[in-house]
């Protein structure tokens, strides 16, 4: 019967990659884009620049809104400090159960914790369910038409705090444009847009940083 792209994916990160090493987990994803078939995750080219927020800011505290195959999450985790956590939210169960598994294989498990459900659902919930009181870093990754509205969310729950990094990929390649407009034009927010290229591409793309000012 026929495989999905993930289940190729994490084929190749079992056939490639070594157990317990994450980079040559984000390699062995990379390479299979680059290679076999392309696949939407932020990639080498942005995921150098995601390197480069995560090791500045530093976080105790990550949310990732969209794990898909769980390279982002894997890439994130392993530069994060040793009592840091990255909780990252995936409603696709398809999707989940290929990411644990890359996860696992990159030996991350004990840093990530992988929510099976909806970020509406969710973010309302992460005081109560995991004892978070604030997001130092929050990595949007999802579906495009949903970063506006759970930037707000997030807001309205208290989730952000003076000096909360958001970082959102794609906001050119597909783009959210409703998302850049309230971002770049909210006294709240300072943004800085980090120009890249659309994963295995030439397309452009970039990611949008933004502090929250509180
Ligand atoms: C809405 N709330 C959600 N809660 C939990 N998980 C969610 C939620 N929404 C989606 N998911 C989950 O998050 C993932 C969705 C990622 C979507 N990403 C993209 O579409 C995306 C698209 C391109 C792209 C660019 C050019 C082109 F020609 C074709 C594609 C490039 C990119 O880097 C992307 O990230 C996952 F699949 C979905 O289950
Ligand atoms: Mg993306």
């Amino acid at each position: 019967t026929q495989t999905t792209r993930p289940q190729r994916m994490l084929a190749a990160v079992q056939k490639n990659a070594t157990r317990g090493d994450p980079r040559s987990v984000v390699k062995a994803i990379d390479q299979f884009c680059r290679q076999k078939e392309w696949a939407m995750n932020v990639g080498d080219e942005k995921g150098c620049i995601l390197d480069s927020v995560v090791t500045e800011v530093n976080p105790a505290t990550v949310l990732e809104l969209g794990t898909y195959c769980g390279y982002s999450t894997v890439r994130i985790a392993s530069l994060l400090p040793p009592d840091a956590k990255l909780i990252t939210l995936e409603f696709n169960p398809h999707n989940a159960a290929i990411a644990r598994q890359v996860i696992a294989w990159a030996g991350l498990g004990d840093k990530i914790q992988l929510v099976e459900g909806a970020s509406g659902d969710w973010i309302p919930k992460m005081k109560e369910k995991f004892g978070i009181e604030t997001f130092d870093l929050v990595f949007l990754d999802h579906w495009k038409d949903r970063y506006l509205p759970d930037t707000k969310l997030m807001e309205e729950c208290g989730l952000l705090r003076k000096g909360s990094i958001l970082l959102a990929d794609n906001v050119i390649s597909p783009g959210t444009p409703d998302y850049l407009e309230y971002i770049r034009n909210s006294p709240r927010y300072k943004s800085q847009y980090f120009r890249s290229h659309l994963e295995y591409t030439k397309a452009e793309d970039g990611l949008e940083k933004s502090v929250f000012l509180g």
